[in-house]
């Protein structure tokens, strides 16, 4: 039933209110097409409809509400700001979040998902009473197209069929369904209503493609009992069973809440513009499929038995690539798209006053080598898993490899996608090292056809390169490029990608250089080091936080070369600085300690797993439950 009284007031004249939760705050909801954030009072400041990258709906999370919202809560008097829930969690195994409040009025939970089905999206929030009589206010604030000032498409229309609907800024249109009274508030829905203790309230959101047919209203309840059992059935296939279980399987969970299913790609993370420094300008991108993002993704869940999306990946790599490795992007949109021409949002403030607010991403014509190590390893790896997969698999592997013969010695970007000149990278250059190691492995074994003899030169000359021309005997340590002094945590790799043996010298030196040259209070790591005002091997200014991936790889190389406990120590850490729901930004800030960057990232949850796995790989050998080899994962 709705109410509707006459418009009131514009969107611009609602009192704005910055919204004040950290990045830690969010909570994450996806259908696998798309996905949202709820901060800890119950406010959605982020979703975008149909697809991971289409515009927000909701995006006060860069902004302020009246760049759209979504809050449900207990009601509060205007002044007030809405009180934080005093518990919240995900359902067990589940990507279901429920929030509670005990009140004077009662107690009331809760419930938002984002309902995992095949047809049209949807996004639901059930209130539940669990004692006493608590009054409640939803107040919706749609505003397509990133709340974009008057080309927004106006407010909330009652549909013919009685449906209230807000008109998308481009083909499709969003659907309010609810059995509570609802009013239209200037560019709000609003509905006030009382939940009693064993009193249900509900709201489905959905989208749908066209303005005329509203979709179906299936019951919430059914959407939450298929949604729940989509992710336990999901998350009890993982066959990870060691210490640390269920930070391993938040994270496995939420990288699978990564995937847009439709075609199997990954995005490197749920949303735009979280900045890596608060009020400077490194806020990017990160709803698009980066190659090395995903390949990275991919092996981490290949770990844990995880067949069915590595498959799925294949074959959106194969299609993104079209068969023409040499025009490989470093990014791609999720349906395989290239063109993503990055451009600022003027008319957002940016979270805590970050700005630019950017989309598109102008990193995704660079030249970024260790992309083919990355994307080689994960293609190995898969086949390893899937054998059935060979076929598929080791013709792509060499024609990558034939490709990065060709482009090897060239300078690039790098896997930091630097903005300054191109440089040659020793990660970079280790990474093409291991594509063509896996590309002869996989030719010895008889499971792929290639210039055996050529390729087991080239991976001879890569290696020999790299150690004449980015170590330093002086330091005993590897360089961040050749000829350079900088050192760079991406150098760790030098350890867990077999390069060289954990007990070489030049390993050990590199690892520690790393540590004593990157780590900041509390073990953390940067990727590099920065220089403030004037623009670093980056080519940017400002600062930035220490790069969670980078803390997983030390701890991956701490364990190869036996020392397990100081690895413990830092997964200890590592595992400590996920939000309470087990949540990951990009990277951390050890002296504010607050998570910076783009949430929930793709990078940092792979970074749990691998770390995890690493340490109790490592514990096991030491232990003599396994062999050493078996230990560097
Ligand atoms: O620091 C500058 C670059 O930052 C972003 O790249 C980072 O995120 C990518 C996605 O997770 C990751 O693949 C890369 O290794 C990171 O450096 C941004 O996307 C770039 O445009 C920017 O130049």
């Amino acid at each position: 039933m709705i109410n509707i009284p006459s418009p009131r007031t514009s969107a611009e004249d609602v009192r704005p209110v910055q919204r004040v939760g950290r990045i830690e705050d969010l909570a994450y909801m996806s259908d696998l097409r798309s996905g949202a954030l709820v901060d800890r009072d119950g406010t959605i400041s982020w979703m975008c409809w149909p697809r991971f990258d289409s515009p927000a709906h909701f995006a006060a999370l860069l902004g302020t509400e009246k760049h759209g919202v979504w809050r449900v809560g207990p009601a509060r008097s205007s002044e007030q700001s809405p009180a934080p829930a005093d518990r919240r969690r995900y359902i067990d195994g589940t990507l279901v979040v429920e929030s509670s409040w005990i009140t004077s009025d009662g107690t009331v939970q809760l419930v938002d998902f984002m309902a995992v089905t095949d047809d049209d999206l949807r996004l639901v929030r059930i209130v539940r009473g669990v004692s006493g009589r608590v009054p409640m206010r939803s107040t919706l604030r749609a505003r397509p197209g990133y709340g974009r000032p008057r080309q927004a498409p106006g407010g909330p229309q009652v549909h013919a069929s009685g449906r209230l609907s807000v008109a998308d800024q481009g083909d499709g249109r969003l659907w309010l369904d609810t059995q509570t009274p609802c009013r239209v508030d200037g560019p709000d829905i609003v509905s006030e209503f009382t939940v009693s203790e064993g009193e249900e309230v509900a709201f489905v959101l959905s989208w749908r493609r066209g303005h005329d047919e509203p979709p179906p209203t299936p019951a919430p309840a059914g959407l939450l009992t298929t949604t729940q059992d989509f992710w336990v059935a999901w998350a009890g296939q993982s066959t990870y069973s060691g210490p640390h279980r269920d930070a391993v399987e938040r994270s496995l969970i939420t990288l699978k809440a990564l995937q847009y299913q439709p075609t199997g790609a990954f995005v490197a993370a749920a949303t735009t513009s979280l900045p890596e420094e608060i009020g400077g300008n490194r806020q990017w991108d990160y709803r698009f499929c980066w190659p090395r993002d995903s390949a990275l993704t991919v092996e981490a869940l290949l770990s844990c038995g995880y067949k069915e999306e590595a498959r799925a990946w294949v074959g959106w790599l194969k299609s993104a690539i079209a068969g023409r490795p040499e025009t490989m992007q470093a990014i791609y949109r999720v349906d395989g798209g290239r063109e993503m021409r990055e451009t600022e949002l003027g008319w957002l403030p940016g979270f805590e006053g970050s700005v630019p607010v950017r989309t598109g991403n102008g990193a995704a014509g660079q030249l970024q080598l260790d992309v083919y190590g990355e994307i080689v390893s994960a293609l190995y790896a898969t086949q390893e898993h899937d054998p059935g997969l060979t076929p598929v698999v080791a013709p792509l592997i060499v024609d990558l490899v034939a490709c990065l013969e060709q482009l090897w010695e060239l300078p690039d970007e790098g896997i930091w996608e630097v903005r300054g000149p191109r440089r040659h990278f020793v990660h970079s250059k280790v990474m093409a090292w291991l594509a063509v190691d896996r590309a002869v492995r996989l030719i010895e074994a008889g499971r792929a056809e290639g210039p055996l003899e050529r390729w087991q030169e080239l991976r001879d000359a890569i290696h020999q390169q790299v150690c004449e021309r980015g170590y330093d005997e002086e330091r005993n340590t590897f360089t961040q490029s050749y000829g350079s002094a900088e050192l760079d945590a991406s150098l760790l790799q030098i350890v867990t990608s077999g390069f060289l043996p954990p007990e070489d010298k030049r390993v050990i030196g590199t690892v520690e250089a790393v540590q004593r040259e990157l780590s900041t209070q509390g073990g953390f790591l940067l990727r590099y080091r920065t220089d403030g005002q004037k623009p670093g091997v980056d080519g940017l200014t400002g600062d930035e936080g220490t790069f969670v991936i980078c803390l997983a790889w030390l701890i991956k190389a701490l364990a190869a070369i036996g020392r397990v406990d100081e690895a413990e120590i830092h997964l200890g850490v590592l595992l400590g600085i996920r939000s309470d729901l087990g949540l990951l930004a990009e990277e951390w800030d050890p002296y504010a300690s607050r998570q910076l960057g783009n949430s929930p990232q793709a990078f940092s949850l792979v970074g749990i797993v691998v770390a995890v796995l690493a340490v109790t790989a490592a514990r096991r050998a030491s232990n003599g439950q396994i062999t050493p080899k078996a230990a560097t994962v």
